[in-house]
């Protein structure tokens, strides 16, 4: 896989610097990023003092400009950015909901990816969802996945309209399993569990249910969830309220609905 010769990151807030961190660690060499940020925390300039990647230079074409700035300030930030692409740039946008359409109305870019990642980046296990329009050449998917795939894994999707979708379901993902560690946390203190006791066994219920996810990629959630179901026993009434008809299903199905609705509003 190569990497791009240069990089332009646009945005070093939640998701720009975790995709910085994880190009980093993959060996992307520092001196060929651009990090822009109006406001850099001290954490980024520490960063930028120890890895010695550009902050805030002046702006020169980069052959990948990664965008990841938060969707509505996308007008007023690529009225300044104009000067960051050359002829051989494309753009890596995160945007949640911003269309290519919308992109290429603002940006002078004709190969344009649209990506969404997710929050375990910042530990190298997120999973990003990607798509490329028709200008994007093989070798700039190629640099693409490069960079997608040092925060994590890469699903690449050919219809535009399932960027929307990666983003209902794992970009805004981790905020559903971490609410749900607070509903396990609260259905705990409501049995009577105190409330730090029950916040740290619903923490660490999830935590080691994934990694049992992870360590047995072959076993299908079905059956891990039936592996802990004892015929008659507490897990299946638990089961029966969750897998009710009006139960989970429903619900994140509607939840996700409402994410991928947003994205849509977002555009434009
Ligand atoms: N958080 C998440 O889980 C995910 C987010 N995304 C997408 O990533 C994007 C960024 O989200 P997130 O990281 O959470 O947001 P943040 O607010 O943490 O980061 C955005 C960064 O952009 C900076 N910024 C603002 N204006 C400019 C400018 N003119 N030039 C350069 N940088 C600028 C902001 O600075 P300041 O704070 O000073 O304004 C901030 O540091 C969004 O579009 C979101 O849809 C995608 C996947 C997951
Ligand atoms: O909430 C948001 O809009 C962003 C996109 C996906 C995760 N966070």
């Amino acid at each position: 896989m190569t990497a791009p010769e240069t990089l332009a990151l646009v945005g070093a807030g939640k998701m720009g610097s975790s995709l910085l961190g994880g190009w980093l660690a993959a060996g992307f060499e520092p001196r060929r990023i651009s990090v822009y940020d109006p406001a850099p925390s001290d954490a980024l300039r520490a960063q930028a003092g120890k890895w010695g990647f550009a902050l805030n230079p002046a702006h020169a074409p980069a052959e990948a400009v990664v965008l990841a700035v938060k969707p509505q300030a996308l007008d007023a930030v690529a009225a300044g950015i104009a000067a960051l692409f050359g002829r051989d740039s494309f753009l890596l946008s995160i945007l949640a909901g911003k269309t290519v359409h919308n992109l290429a109305a603002r940006l002078p870019a004709s190969a344009i990816l649209r990506a969404m990642p997710n929050t375990p980046a910042a530990v190298g296990r997120g999973v990003t969802g990607v798509f490329a329009n028709e200008a994007t050449r093989p070798d700039q998917r190629e640099k693409a996945q490069f960079l997608l795939s040092g925060v994590g894994g890469v699903e690449w999707v050919e219809r535009e309209s399932l960027i929307d979708a990666v983003t209902a379901i794992s970009g805004s993902g981790p905020a559903y399993v971490f609410n749900l560690v607070e509903a396990l946390a609260e259905a705990g203190t409501q049995l009577g569990l105190p409330a730090d006791l029950s916040l740290r066994l619903a923490r660490a219920t999830v935590e080691g249910s994934g990694e049992l996810l992870r360590r047995q990629p072959d076993i299908s959630a079905a059956t891990l969830r039936k592996n802990v179901t004892s015929p008659g026993g507490t897990t299946q009434a638990a089961l029966d309220v969750l897998m009710a008809p009006d139960g989970l299903t429903p619900l994140m199905v509607r939840a996700g609905a409402a994410a991928r609705k947003r994205a849509e509003d977002l555009s434009g």
